[in-house]
C-alpha cells in the first residue's frame, strides 16, 4: 500500500531537500514543496525534485484576485503537481478559476484554517467562528466551487468529511505521541487523523528534524 505520508521538505537548500527525499523515499507516498523551497529554488527546483520519481505536492497557498491566481496556476501547469493548494478564504470565484486553470491530474485543495491558528487568532482577524465552524463553512464553499478537497487539522477532518464524503482531505500539523508541537496549535496523531478520514498526512519536522529521518518516517508509518 502506498504510504499516505507526504513529507514536507521545508528548506531553501535544494541539495538538502534531495538528500532528505532520497533517505525517506521508501516510507513516504510523496513530497511536499512549499513556500520556503519555492522561494529559493523556483520552478527549476521543483523539476529537479520531480526526477526522484515521487508525487509532488506543491504547496504555494495561492490567495489573490481570481485572475491573478488563475494565471499563476496556468504558469505552473507544466509542473503537473499531484496536489496544489489555494486559500479557501480567497472565495468561490478564485477557487473556481484556480481549478479551471489546473491540469486535470492535479488535485486542487483549499486551505481552510491554518493549523497554527486557534480561536483567539481567528477573533483577532475578525472571524467570529471557532476553527471548527470556520472549517465547515469553507469546506462547503470549496466543494461548491468544484475543488477536489481541502486542508484542515485532524481536529476537523471528521466533520469536513461528513459534509463532503467524496472530498480529498489533507491533514498537516500531525504529531506522533509526545512529538513537539512547535508553532502548531490544533495537533492530532497521524493515526487519529487517518481514522477520522484524512486522505493524506503532511509531516515535516517530526521527520526532517529527526537525527535519522528514515527511521522517523518508518516509526510513524508503523503507527498507521
Ligand atoms: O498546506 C499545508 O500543507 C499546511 C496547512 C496548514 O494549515 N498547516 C500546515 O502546517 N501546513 C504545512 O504543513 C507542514 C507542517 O510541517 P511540520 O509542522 O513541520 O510537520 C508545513 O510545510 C506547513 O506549511
Amino acid at each position: 500500500m502506498t504510504s499516505p505520508i507526504y513529507v514536507a521538505l521545508d528548506t531553501p537548500d535544494l541539495e538538502r531537500a534531495k538528500t532528505l527525499a532520497t533517505r525517506v523515499k521508501n516510507h513516504v507516498g510523496g513530497i511536499k514543496l512549499g513556500l520556503e523551497f519555492f522561494a529559493a529554488n523556483g520552478r527549476s527546483g521543483v523539476k529537479e525534485m520531480a526526477h526522484l520519481g515521487l508525487p509532488i505536492f506543491l504547496d504555494l497557498k495561492l490567495h489573490d484576485i481570481p485572475n491573478t491566481v488563475a494565471k499563476a496556476v496556468q504558469a505552473l501547469r507544466d509542473l503537473e503537481p499531484a496536489v496544489l493548494t489555494v486559500h479557501a478564504a480567497g472565495g468561490r470565484a478564485m477557487m473556481e478559476d484556480a481549478k479551471a486553470a489546473a491540469p486535470t491530474g492535479t488535485k486542487v485543495v483549499g486551505v481552510t484554517v491554518l493549523t497554527s491558528l486557534d480561536e483567539d487568532d481567528l477573533t483577532s482577524i475578525g472571524v467570529q467562528s471557532d476553527p471548527h465552524a470556520q472549517v465547515e463553512r469553507l469546506a462547503t464553499l470549496a466543494r461548491e466551487a468544484g475543488l477536489d478537497g481541502l486542508v484542515c487539522s485532524g481536529a476537523e477532518v471528521k466533520a469536513a468529511k461528513r459534509l463532503w464524503p467524496g472530498g480529498y482531505f489533507v491533514v498537516p500539523g500531525v504529531r506522533p505521541v509526545n512529538g513537539a508541537a512547535g508553532d502548531q496549535k490544533r495537533v492530532v496523531t497521524p493515526r487519529q487523523a487517518l481514522n477520522d478520514g484524512a486522505s493524506i498526512l503532511v509531516v515535516g519536522r517530526p521527520i526532517t528534524g529527526a537525527e535519522d529521518p528514515d527511521l522517523a518516517a518508518r516509526a510513524i508509518e508503523a503507527t498507521l
